[in-house]
Formats: structure tokens, sequence, C-alpha cells
């Protein structure tokens, strides 16, 4: 299957993502609070668009069960997903609205969420689109999975984080890969090709979202908060 192929590519990308600091510091259950504080202000505003996007790509399909199932996923991301959030906002030890009332899209959460975007708005095929989303669900899963395989999580304030991701990505997808694969049977070569870097391009916004909230990534514009940021 085509999406076979994406995703043993991504392999690599994955545990790249896996050794990096984010990941660690989630599996020692030490990680920069400061990171996690970073990280949800981003998160929360790329749901959002994540949301959007999603009612971008019902637009293009035709299957109803298909349709539905996206209108249950758009409440998913908007309403669901806020448990894995308001894990990380306990163990930080604020108020999770509070945590995320002054978020922005920096410079690597922007750069990702356009992505989307321009595949979205550029082409009618939805596979386009879901190629570019689709590295959402499946890297969080993977990362889930690896976690859980590896470590014991017991007593990590952390561990219900990487427990949602490790149960609530399959259906999604099951459904995501059956409308690219079938897309991919009658797909000419050089669409099969933009296929493939929408998804490995996504891959690696998932490994430079984490990084940005490691290094606290602000617009260069705000030189003072980057000041004062390189100096915590
Ligand atoms: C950036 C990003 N990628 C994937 C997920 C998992 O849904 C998330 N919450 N945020």
């Amino acid at each position: 299957m085509f999406t076979d192929e994406l995703k043993q590519q991504a392999g690599p990308i994955i545990e790249s993502i896996y050794h990096d600091d984010f990941i660690q510091g989630i599996i020692r259950g030490d990680i920069d609070k400061e990171a996690i504080r970073h990280y949800l202000k981003a998160d929360h505003l790329y749901l959002n668009e994540f949301a959007k996007i999603y009612s971008l790509l019902i637009a293009k399909l035709d299957d109803r069960d298909g349709i539905n199932f996206l209108l249950g996923q758009i409440d998913f991301v908007l309403n669901g997903e806020i448990e894995a959030h308001q894990t990380m906002a306990a163990y930080v030890g604020e108020d999770y609205e509070k945590i995320i009332r002054d978020g922005e899209w920096y410079p690597s959460s922007d750069h990702y969420i356009k992505h989307m975007y321009y595949n979205a708005l550029r082409y009618d095929d939805a596979s386009f689109t879901i190629c570019a989303m689709a590295p959402c669900p499946y890297v969080y899963q993977q990362l889930a999975l690896k976690i859980t395989e590896r470590h014991d999580l017991t007593g990590n304030p952390l561990k219900p984080w990487v427990d949602f991701y490790t149960v609530n990505m399959d259906e999604l997808m099951v459904h995501l890969d059956g409308w690219v694969n079938s897309f991919a049977e009658q797909a000419t070569e050089s669409e099969l090709d933009i296929l493939r870097r929408n998804f490995l391009e996504s891959c690696v916004h998932e490994r430079r979202f984490f990084n940005m909230a490691v290094r606290q990534e602000v617009w260069e514009f705000h030189v003072k908060d980057s000041i004062i940021n390189s100096r915590n």
C-alpha cells in the first residue's frame, strides 16, 4: 500500500523525535515546565486551525460515512484533546486557560499550519490535504507506542498524556489511509511525489514543533522577549 511506503519513510524522522529533548523529558517526567507552557500555547492554536482544515477537507469528500466521521473528528480536536492538554497544565501547576491566553503561531507552528492550508487551497483532491494532515495523528500515535513499549511510566505525571495518544488515533488513521490509497491507485507519478513530500514535510514539522517548545521559539520582532527567554 502507498501509505505503508510513506510510514516506512517517516520511520527515521519519528525515531529522531523520540530521541529529541521534548520526548526524552516526557519520559523522565522532568521536562522543563516552560517548554510545556510554550507547547500548550502553540498547540491550542494549532488544533483550532486543524479543526478548520478538516472543514476544508470535508468539502472535498463525497462519501457520507467519511464526512460523518470527520465531523466527529472536529469535535475530538476541539473538545476531546483538551484532556491531553489538561494533563500537561496540571504538570505545570497552572490553570490551562491562563497558560494558553497569550499564545501565538510561533515561526515553526506557523509554517506547519500554512503547509496544511496551502495543500487544502491549492489542490482539489482531498489526498493532498490528507497527506499534509496525517502525520499529526500518526507521529503522536507512533511516539506514544514507542514510549509505552520501551518504558514503564508508572508514577510519571505525564503518563496520561502518553496513554491518550496510544488509544485515540487508530480509527482516524484507517480512514485517512483508505482515502489516500484509493487516490494513489490512479494518481500520476508526479502527484505521488507531491503526496510523499507533503507527508514527510509534515513529519519534519512535527519534529520542529516539539523543538520550538524546548527552545521557546519567538518571532524575532519580539526582540526583547527572545533576549529574556534565551537568558532563562
Ligand atoms: C502539532 C501537533 N501534532 C499532532 C498532535 C496530535 O493531535 C497535536 N496535538 N499537535
